[in-house]
């Protein structure tokens, strides 16, 4: 087995979700399938809750900011003409819906209703959420030795706590100090970093983040962040560039904190 040192200064490890913590086949056929079918009866149900309309403004303003893309879905203004127009409204939003899954995009808008339609999901019992067999013993062991960790996925913040908080291992949402999702900013982007750095009260060089993508990786990294990219099955596979250039793990319990005999 490989092993990676974690360097002293880690006092935090922040952690991405899919592709590293859980896998991405779980994500793809089991969560996202759920959207994509569900959504134009849950839009049907839920149109006239305050947290609907919020999902949908926000939608909509994405669609606003979308507009010059190839193939981008409008949303109309909120309708005033009764019914028809309503079904009219609610096809627009789940064809836009479909359409940024269909390019897998990670906006705020986009994700937030996600986390809205899969709570019902996993409280009823529908849904567990999936973690590789090394993550939650490595976790423990980690906040045993005194680490904090923290996520930081495209999720929603929502969606996040519903994963570890309905999942095959139980509720594990114990197991986590806090949350970041893209409303601090985008992943790939560094000043995002500084400010997880800025939130949890640290150094971005006392933060070492997991994540299975390398653009992730790389934007941490130009915040002065310790960064490991995490391979797992079912993974985007990466360049002979990457794999020489990246701290390489295939599971958690290859990290060894400094303190580990
Ligand atoms: C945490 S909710 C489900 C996953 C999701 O919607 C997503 O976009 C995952 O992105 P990540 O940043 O965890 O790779
Ligand atoms: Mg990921």
């Amino acid at each position: 087995m490989v092993a990676l040192s974690v360097p002293a200064e880690v006092t935090v490890i922040l952690l991405d979700i899919e592709g590293t913590t859980t896998p991405i086949a779980f994500v793809k056929d089991i969560l996202f399938p759920y959207i994509k079918e569900n959504v134009k009866e849950y839009l049907q149900t839920h149109w006239e809750e305050e947290e609907c309309q919020q999902d949908v403004s926000l939608l909509r303003k994405q669609a606003e900011e979308d507009s010059h893309l190839d193939g981008a879905v409008p949303i109309p203004a909120a309708p005033e003409n009764g019914a028809d127009d309503l079904q009219l409204m609610i096809q627009a939003v789940v064809d836009n819906v479909c359409w940024q899954m269909s390019l897998d995009r990670k906006t705020t808008a986009l994700k937030q209703l996600q986390g809205h339609m899969w709570r019902a999901a996993f409280t009823a019992g529908h849904v567990k959420a999936e973690f590789f067999e090394d993550v939650v013993p490595a976790v423990r062991k980690w906040r045993e030795a005194g680490m904090k960790v923290y996520i930081y996925s495209s999720g929603s913040v929502e969606a996040q706590k519903l994963l570890f908080g309905y999942s095959t291992e139980g509720d594990i949402l114990e197991l986590v100090d806090g949350h970041f999702d893209t409303k601090i900013g985008h992943k790939v982007e560094s000043e995002s970093d500084r400010k997880i750095a800025n939130s949890i009260g640290c150094s971005t060089n006392n933060i070492l983040f997991l994540t299975d993508v390398t653009l992730e990786a790389s934007a941490a990294e130009e915040a002065d962040v310790h960064v490991a990219v995490v391979v797992r099955p079912g993974n985007a596979g990466l360049t002979d560039d990457e794999k020489t250039y990246y701290s390489l793990i295939t599971s958690f319990s290859e990290l060894y904190l400094p303190s580990s005999t």
